[in-house]
């Protein structure tokens, strides 16, 4: 579904990624882990069109898609959320995911039906007419995903969504990301925590200063000595 290709960026000096290649295939749970500054987001930001590459390939479903804009990329199916979630101030819940399905439905009416059906999907549909501020933060997670899924993407992009979450808020965050899946949806999930990469994530890499340390099966991955010395090892301790 996904294939990046020797994929770098750089930030004047910085190498931010470096040479980054892999493969999601339609249907899995794909995981990117690494320590804080690996270059996770700013791989994000490159697949999802928000940076140029400075080297390398992108094909979703074998069309190119590096090069495109941030919508015509959105467009052809690739979502992503933030790691910082922020709602459009003033907006209903509502009226905050209104704004993302009207990258599919430019008609008000079947831009509020589908809103309506994204916040359902995250268990937020009661909350339709609550001032998006006034969300906690698990809530303003599942807001977050509702403005991604509202968009109608076949792959989904996941930028840290459990961080400072409650272990109980984790578990129903996990669970409606698996449901999500389930429905149809790809999904890529940077995450810090080992074991719910380890639960959720059939495959993944690990980023290190912007290098690709292992990818392959995740029980593999982590189980890889490089991985354990530059990010368990630590993790752990
Ligand atoms: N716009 C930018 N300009 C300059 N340097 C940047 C920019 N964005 C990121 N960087 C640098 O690129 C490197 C990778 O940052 P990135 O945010 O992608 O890491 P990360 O793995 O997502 O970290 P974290 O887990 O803390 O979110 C860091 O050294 C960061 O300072």
């Amino acid at each position: 579904m996904l294939a990046v290709a020797g994929l770098g960026k750089s930030f004047g000096g910085l190498k931010a990624v470096s040479d980054v290649s892999f493969t999601v295939m339609p249907g899995e749970i794909f995981g990117i882990i690494g320590p804080n500054g690996a270059g996770k987001t700013t791989l994000f930001n490159c697949l999802s069109g928000l940076l140029p590459l400075s080297a390398g390939t992108v094909h979703l479903d074998g069309r190119r898609i590096d090069g495109l804009r941030p919508h015509e990329i959105c467009r052809l199916g690739l979502a992503r959320t933030f790691q910082i979630v922020r709602p459009f101030h003033g907006m209903s819940v509502l009226e905050n995911v209104k704004v993302a399905a009207f990258a599919r439905h430019p008609a008000s009416a079947a831009a509020e039906q589908h809103a309506r059906l994204a916040l359902g999907r995250v268990g937020m549909a009661h909350l339709a007419d609550l001032d998006a501020e006034r969300l906690s933060v698990a809530e303003m997670r599942r807001l977050e995903i509702a403005r991604a899924i509202a968009t109608e993407p076949r792959l989904l992009l996941l930028d840290e969504m459990l961080a400072g979450l409650t272990a109980t808020e984790a578990a129903a965050l996990c669970e409606q990301i698996r449901r999500i899946n389930a429905e149809g949806v790809t999904i890529m999930m940077v995450e810090h925590s080992v074991p719910i990469i380890s639960e959720l994530c059939g495959n993944a890499i690990v980023l290190n200063f912007g290098e690709m340390l292992a990818s392959g099966a995740t029980r593999a991955v982590l189980d890889d000595a490089q991985v354990q010395e530059a990010y368990l090892g630590s993790a752990a301790s």
